[in-house]
């Protein structure tokens, strides 16, 4: 039986509107070349910057509702600066991420043959981040008191519920049964000890269902020391929002670069639909230039793919990648002869 998908695309802001025609552009190829009797069909979102601009809304109601139909997102990035910081970042992503509940964000990091890393001896880079979605410190509580005034007081409240935390760090421990087996676990509870903690028990709890998983505990600053001095010791690693949010530029900065770093923004119940983007953001130093890489939202079109179940599809994006990346070297290419490239290789 055939299927049909509904996607609906929206570019954002900046770069997203170089390198998400790129991201399906490759996706088209690949599915016309693996020959799936699935099809995708395509509805283009119009928001962003502009459209702010034009309405006053990042993203209403009623829209939110609307994507909810969707059998997937793909997204470009968010963020302008002509537009207050903040307001497209929690208006629309943030929004599309905590009413869909995504709550497992997973950012996939791997050190691809032919990359060069930045680190002198970077060893094998194969590791994934599971970074929890939907609490910690972005869930916008808080406020400020006596603003303007040399007496402000402005708290960010980091919100982490039994219930949030056990989904996310259940889910990580079945990644890592089905990979090496290790599991990394990165918080700041030496400080952060109401959170922190909770987030331990929780992984002590959940690690009894889970005996074959080697189970490891770093500190937040502590790292970013290893992720630079020795990544091949992670296999996942979980962690609140805002940390998450960090390790991960840090660990697409060691694996080759922004440009090539993916993520799914999961929701693994599949109550509402995923979401698939880049890490990077809207870049406005390099957007209109055609300068961006657009790899990083390819790959986030493979990781749509898998989890629409088209893993062919998926595995032809990722083999593609894998050989332009391999005959890459220090060629300077632009956004969509790089989209045109991988496309060509995934028609074969
Ligand atoms: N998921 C999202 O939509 C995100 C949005 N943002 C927003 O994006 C805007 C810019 O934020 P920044 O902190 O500058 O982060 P950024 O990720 O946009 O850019 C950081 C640096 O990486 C470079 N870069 C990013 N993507 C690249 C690519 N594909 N190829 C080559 N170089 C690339 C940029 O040119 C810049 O020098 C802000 O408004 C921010 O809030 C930031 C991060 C994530
Ligand atoms: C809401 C985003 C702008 C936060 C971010 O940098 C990210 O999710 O990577
Ligand atoms: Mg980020």
């Amino acid at each position: 039986m055939s299927s049909e998908f509904k996607i609906a695309v929206i570019p954002g802001d900046g770069i997203g509107h170089e390198v998400v025609p790129e991201g399906l552009k490759v996706l088209e190829a690949a599915i016309e070349a693996t020959g799936t009797d699935a099809s995708l069909d395509f509805t283009h979102y119009e928001l962003g910057a502009k459209r702010w601009h034009e309405t006053g809304e990042a993203l209403t109601d009623q829209e939110l509702e609307e994507l909810r139909g969707y059998d997937a997102i793909f997204f470009g990035a968010v963020g302008d600066p002509d537009v207050p910081s903040g307001v497209l970042e929690r208006g629309l992503l943030l929004k599309m991420r905590f009413g869909f509940d995504h709550y497992v964000n997973l950012r996939p990091t791997k050190l691809f043959a032919g990359v060069e890393s930045p680190l002198a001896n970077p060893g094998e880079i194969d590791f994934v981040v599971v970074r929890e979605g939907t609490e910690g410190p972005y869930t916008g509580q808080g406020g400020v008191l006596r603003y303007g005034t040399e007496h402000e007081v402005a708290t960010e409240v980091s919100v982490n519920t039994a219930y949030g935390v056990e989904r996310v760090v259940r889910d990580a421990f079945a990644r890592a049964q089905s990979r090496r087996k290790k599991l990394t676990y990165v918080h700041k509870h030496n400080v952060m000890v109401h959170a922190g903690h909770l987030w331990r028990r929780t992984v002590e709890k959940v690690a009894l269902e889970f005996p074959e998983v080697a189970v490891d505990y770093l500190h937040t600053d502590a790292c970013t020391i290893f992720m630079v001095t020795n990544p091949s010791r992670f296999d996942v690693i979980v962690t609140d929002n805002l940390f998450g949010d960090i390790i991960t530029d840090l660990a697409a900065a060691v694996s080759g670069g922004i440009g090539l770093a993916a993520s799914g923004n999961i929701n693994p119940d599949r109550t509402a639909p995923s979401l698939f983007e880049p890490i990077h953001g809207s870049a406005p130093d390099i957007a209109g230039q055609q300068k961006a890489d657009p790899t990083a939202c390819v790959l986030s079109a493979a990781l749509m793919a898998q989890h629409l179940g088209l893993d062919d599809v998926a595995e032809l994006i990722e083999s593609a990648v894998e050989k332009d990346l391999a005959a890459r070297g220090g060629a300077i290419r632009s956004t969509s002869d790089i989209g045109d490239a991988l496309a060509g290789l995934v028609a074969g």
